[in-house]
Parts: C-alpha cells; structure tokens; sequence
C-alpha cells in the first residue's frame, strides 16, 4: 500500500500482508500491508428467487398492448415441439419452472409466457422457428438472462427459446486462436476451457459465471476488458444464425480478412433478438497474459481520475488492460450488502482500479511501479494499493463487480447505463443529484431516493448510473426521464452505452439515433422479419 505523509512523502503503512509501498518519492517497495477480505458478490449462476412476488412488467410499466396478430399457443403447437424436443424440451404451463423464464435475474422484468422450449441442436432451432413463422408465434430468444434492460424475458405470452442446452464448444485453432462455440456456452467456462490452452475470452463481465455467449453477441456486451481488446464487433469473426424463417445462416468464418461483399455477421451483434437467434459463434480469443497486476488509487477529484487515465494510457500503453471508476457512494454500496473489509485506511472520493496484462513481470512491474509513483508524487492519487497474488487481485477486482449485485438488494434501482466525452461523466451525476435534490426525492431521511452512486469504464466513456431508491415512484421516474436522455442528448452521448435497449430503453432511441436512422433499423427489422415475431415489444421504438 502507498500512502502520502502530511509533509507529501510517501510512507509505508504499518499493517500485516503485502504490496507495494513508497517508502520516498521516487522508491516503490513491497511491505507488509492488509488486503481487504471482499467476498466476490456474484454468484456463479443467478437464478431468480421464486419466493419473492414479482409484478408482470406489464402491469408495472403500463402502456404495452399485445398484439393480436400472434397466435396464443395450442396444445397441437405443443404436441409439435414435444414431438420435435422431446418431453424434456418442453415446458408448458408449470409456472414454477416457467418462473426462470419469464424473470429476469434483478427481478425487475416479469413476464406471461406459458411456454418455453429448449433445442439441442441448430436444426431444431430451425425447426421451431419455421413453425413460429409459420403459424405467427412469437418467440423470444434468451442466452444466460442476465441483461439489465428487460431485453431476454418475454412481456406477454411470446415463447421462450433458451439456448441452454446448446452448449458444445466446437474447435479451436491454437495457432489463430480461434474458438469455435455453440451459443449456449456461458463465459466462464470458455474462458476457463481456453485458460488451460493458454488463451482467454475477450470479454469478461461481472455475470461471466451465467451469461452465454450468443446473449453476449446479441446483445454486442461490451465489459472490462474492452479498452484493450476491442468490442464484439472486432473480435466475432463469424457467426452461426437461425433467420425468422428458419433459414440458417452459416457465416463460421475464422478468417480476419474477408473483404467479400456486406458483412452480414456485423448485424447481428448487438440486435437483441430481433432480426434472428445466433446459435453459433467464431471468435478470436487472445493469449492469457503471463503477468497480470491489479492496482487501486484513491483520489481525491474526477479531474484526477481523468489526469490517471491520460497518464496510464502514457506510461503504461500496451500492457493497460482495464481501467475501471467508483465513486464513494458506490463503495458505500458495496459495503452495505458485503462482507469486507477496507482496501485502504482512509476514505476517498474517488477509485481507479488500473489493470495491466503483459507478458514479462519484471517489465511490467516496473512500469507499473513508474506509474504509480508518478500519480503519487504528482499528487494525482491520495493513496494506492497494489495486488501481490491471484487471491487479492480477484479481490479487488470483486468490489468493482460487486456493485451491480449489491445495487440489486436495494429495494428499488433505476439503471442507466450512458456514454459520452469522459470529461462530462461525473458532471453528469453531481448534475443528476442537484435535479433530484431540487425536485424534493433526495436528501431527507424520508426521500423516495436513497443515493445516486456512480461507476464505470472510464476507458471506454461509459458510465453506470445507478438511482437507488426506496419505491419506483411516478415523481422520480418522471424527474429523472426524460432529463438524463435529454442531458445525453445535448453532449452527443448514449443512452445505451453497452447494455441494450430491451424493453427499458426502446422508447427513448431518438435521443441517440436520428428519424433517418431509426427508419432505416425498421426497414432492416422487416427485411429478417416482416412478421415481427422477434423479440416483439424491444429494440425499436413501438409509440
Ligand atoms: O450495474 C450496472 O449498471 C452495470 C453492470 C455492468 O455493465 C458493469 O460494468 O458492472
Ligand atoms: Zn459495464
């Protein structure tokens, strides 16, 4: 741990593990400090608790009509999926296990499906999908369902097709570190599968121990490691996709250059259901970083966090493989649902956790050291701690993903998830928390609202925005909506930086995307689909 003396100088701290301490501008060394005890928050799979009563979204977020042209389900439909699936395929009607389905895992979004199906194979998916075309069944496809926007479960009686139990890894290219995988294959185990080959995922996520890959690509999931090996849209070189109509489209290419025509692949990733179900996938998977360090600064400014970042980009290049934010409140989240204990003796405004992932430990220990020592001396950070093994890194690391489950157990969260210019970020929450002061929902001990906290990628200019509240009230929903889209709006950000539109978020495309745009995103949307049996209520704007 660092820690700066009242006279500026670095000094050691005086507690028992280890890390990395100044001793004197200029000299890092490892000393005897502690580690925080954080208990890793997210479950390996996340299933919605039966026992709470949940309301239909439906009737929680009114003004959503069914639509009448989708047939409601028979029992000669579900005599065709049995026969199709088998017994163990089908759920039908058995609200217990139907529960799964129609919940997403924050249970905020609930809805009616009576029927969910569960194909093994992409020639099943095809099947079904032409008999839902066929007959004008509407279906939702749905990965790990772990999405925060609504955007996997169904709203009405829409079938639910779960990816499941297509989860086969089908090959891989240790020479191009291409991996080819069934859709249904949650994160993790790819990434631990890969681990033993000495590669890793490109993307990793806090629900990484539930969410599969083709909600992953669906949903375009963007996660901590997108600063250093780019978004879905790089890294996905083919895709494996069931069209509407049933056709499949086998795009498994494993090529990195392929200037042939359109590149269909691209419009899948990120279309949330809407235009097919992607049961396959080939991506590029880099190697497994032989030294990893994990580092957490305190800081007294966001202007600080931003003089980090600029600095870390400058001393740390190519080795940089995260660098993540918190606010106070967001620690004071963490610490009111988990057990741990503090990184660091004092408190600070701000966090930076900063990652780098390299290939030479002593060169990277080194720069890191540079790193830190600069921030310190130039007073960039208050203080730091640095991770010395795997246990305390995921420790770390725990808190920053910690946030979104201990946000969960609050009793009622309004979730945004924004991009725009790093230098407006923070701005934008101190400007959020004056709108909702000023309105009267926050700052008594009676306020609707219980704390706005703030987190996110810096690197990326994505900022969660997390409302946590005591009750969904109209008065809150209605200061915050439409004035944070608007707030977007007027600095050229996004309303969805990497969660998706969903069912939360649909209405408000306009703020991000222009008439011309939005036209367009219908015209393609009828093109896969002129039935609209995707994913119907989402995505596109429906008023
Ligand atoms: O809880 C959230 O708002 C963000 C979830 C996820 O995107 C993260 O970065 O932790
Ligand atoms: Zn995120």
């Amino acid at each position: 741990m660092m820690s700066r003396s009242a006279t500026g100088r670095l000094r050691a701290l005086t507690q028992t593990t280890a890390r990395i301490v100044a001793t004197r501008p200029n000299v890092l060394r490892t000393v005897a400090v502690p580690i925080l005890n954080a208990t890793r928050l997210y479950t390996t799979t996340v299933v919605p608790s039966t026992k709470k009563v949940i309301p239909y979204t439906v009737d929680k977020f009114p003004g959503h009509v069914r639509n009448e042209n989708f047939k409601k389900i028979t029992e000669q439909d579900v005599d065709f999926f049995k026969s199709l699936l088998g017994e163990t395929g089908v759920v039908y009607k058995n609200e217990d296990d139907l529960f799964a389905f129609n919940t997403d895992w924050m249970n905020k979004f609930r809805g009616k499906s009576q029927l969910a199906l569960k194909p093994k194979t992409t020639q099943q998916v095809s099947a079904i999908m032409k008999y839902c075309n066929d007959q004008k069944i509407a279906v939702v496809p749905q990965g790990g369902n772990t999405g925060l926007v609504g955007g996997s479960v169904p709203l009405f009686d829409e079938v639910v097709l779960s990816l499941q139990n297509m989860n086969n890894i089908r090959g891989f290219d240790d020479v191009s570190g291409v991996l080819s995988a069934d859709a249904g294959c949650v994160l993790e185990v790819l990434d631990n599968w890969l681990g033993e080959k000495g590669y890793m995922m490109p993307l990793d996520l806090g629900a990484k121990g539930s969410c599969h890959i083709g909600g992953n690509i669906a949903t375009n999931a963007g996660g901590l490691r997108l600063l250093r090996y780019g978004s879905l849209h790089g890294t996905v070189l083919g895709l494996e996709v069931v069209l509407p109509d049933g056709t499949i489209l086998d795009n498994m290419a494993t090529l990195r250059k392929d200037n042939t025509g359109y590149d269909l692949k691209q419009l899948f990733i990120g279309s949330e259901g809407t235009i097919g179900v992607v049961t396959g996938v080939s991506i590029l998977t880099p190697h497994r970083s032989k030294a990893v360090n994990v580092a957490l600064l305190g800081l007294n400014s966001f202007e600080d966090v931003q003089k980090a970042f600029t600095h870390s980009r400058k001393e740390l290049s190519e080795i940089l493989s995260a660098f993540e934010f918190w606010d106070i409140n967001a620690l004071e989240m963490f610490k009111k649902h988990a057990v741990t204990k503090a990184a660091m003796e004092n408190e600070y405004p701000f966090y930076v956790l900063v990652e780098t992932s390299g290939s030479n430990k002593d060169h990277d220990d080194e720069k890191l050291n540079n790193y830190l020592e600069k921030m310190m001396e130039n007073e960039v950070a208050q203080d730091g701690v640095v991770a010395q093994d795997e246990t305390q890194i995921r420790s770390l690391w725990a808190i920053r993903e910690g946030f979104t489950e201990a946000l969960g157990k609050e009793p009622a969260v309004y979730k945004y998830d924004i991009s725009m210019p790093v230098p407006k970020i923070y701005e934008c929450v101190e400007d959020m928390r004056a709108h909702l002061t000023q309105g009267g929902v926050l700052g008594k001990p009676d306020s609707a609202v219980i704390d706005v906290v703030a987190y996110g990628h810096v690197g990326d200019g994505n900022l969660h925005l997390n409302i946590a509240a005591n009750r969904h009230d109209k008065k809150t929903s209605e200061l915050i909506e439409p004035y944070l889209f608007e707030w977007v709006a007027k600095h050229k950000g996004s309303i969805s930086a990497e969660h998706g539109l969903g069912v939360a978020k649909n209405e408000f495309l306009g703020y991000s995307k222009s008439p011309v745009m939005i036209n367009m995103m219908k015209t393609i949307k009828n093109l896969f689909d002129p039935n609209g049996i995707m994913n119907p209520y989402k995505y596109l704007p429906t008023k």
